[in-house]
């Protein structure tokens, strides 16, 4: 998907609905973070009359990392867009199944879509920050497509904290006022991220974040999903197995296997996945024979 796709996706979330007034001076009662745990129960896709998923059932803890792994086109990403209810912005596609967030299921008809996006943020393969925009005003846009008001005072505090979160603050603070665009390309991911914690989302989905970014960039950005885990659920695609040791609690393996829909093989510990796989095509996979 291209830079202007994520950014024309980002502003489709945008709701038309004004929710809330930020609070950055929270009452004591008021969780800084508080993040849920997702459950997909039995999710099942179609593009048209393509089964693209068959299924799939996995609990994504609050606090952890979950990786999504397998090869190309077995639907990691189709899924992970279930989850936050982006799958139904195209138009052939359709779904069966339920996706729980802390019990509540995010399809119930009388839930709003954009109380699914606003709680389950996402960043996308490629870093898509508004280039002519300021840094500040980058970290910002979250809340007005989140559809919340901030004063000015709220919005300074606001951008300090998620650009803190997103690892990027001492490096930016003294050129906030700079275009978001002439950030390098990991700095740009790290701004996509704050900006998504802006509207203090519960869980955060992550698209190969870092498959576009060089391996110092990378481990940047390894470096904030670790910092990030205890404030927001993560669950993160990636073809990098090393990736996926290094900064996931646990694992699902997908897989289609000629022309099927795409399942969940095994999933686990991501020790265990590594360690001690049960079925044989896990085995082969995170040790790279195939995919
Ligand atoms: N917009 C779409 N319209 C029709 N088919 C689609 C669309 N997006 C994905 N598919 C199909 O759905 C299946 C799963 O694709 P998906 O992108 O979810 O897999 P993936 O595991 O994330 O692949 P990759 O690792 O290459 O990104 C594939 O057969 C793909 O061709």
């Amino acid at each position: 998907m291209s830079d202007t796709n994520n950014t024309l996706v980002d502003a489709v979330h945008a709701p038309t609905v004004k929710l809330e007034t930020v609070r950055t001076s929270r009452p004591a009662d008021t969780p800084a973070s508080n993040p849920a745990t997702l459950e997909a129960d039995s999710v099942s896709a179609w593009f048209g009359d393509h089964k693209v998923l068959e299924q799939v059932s996995l609990s994504m803890p609050a606090r952890k990392v979950t990786a999504l792994i397998g090869p190309s086109g077995c639907g990691k990403s189709t899924f992970l867009r279930i989850l936050n209810r982006m799958h139904e912005l195209i138009g052939s596609a359709s779904l069966s199944g339920r996706v729980l967030l802390d019990g509540e299921d995010i399809y119930d008809r009388g839930r709003r879509i954009t109380h699914a996006r606003r709680q389950i943020g996402m960043v996308f393969q490629k870093p898509n920050p508004f280039p002519a925009m300021s840094i500040y005003d980058n970290v910002t846009a979250g809340l007005k497509l989140g559809g919340i008001r901030a004063g000015r005072d709220d919005k300074d505090v606001l951008v300090e904290e998620c650009l803190t979160k997103a690892g990027l603050w001492k490096e930016v603070r003294d050129r906030l006022r700079q275009p978001g665009g002439a950030l390098s390309g990991g700095q740009q991911q790290r701004l996509c991220i704050a900006r998504s914690l802006a509207v203090r989302p519960r869980v955060l989905l992550m698209d190969e974040p870092c498959s576009a970014l060089d391996p110092t960039s990378t481990r940047r950005i390894e470096e904030t999903i670790h910092e990030l885990s205890e404030e927001v659920t993560i669950v993160i695609v990636t073809h990098n197995m090393q990736q996926a040791a290094r900064v996931s609690d646990q694992c699902a393996f997908f897989l289609a296997e000629q022309g099927t829909p795409g399942l969940i093989v095994e999933h686990g510990t991501t020790r265990a996945m590594f360690d001690n796989p049960q079925d044989p095509r896990t085995t082969d996979y995170v040790n790279g024979r195939f995919g």
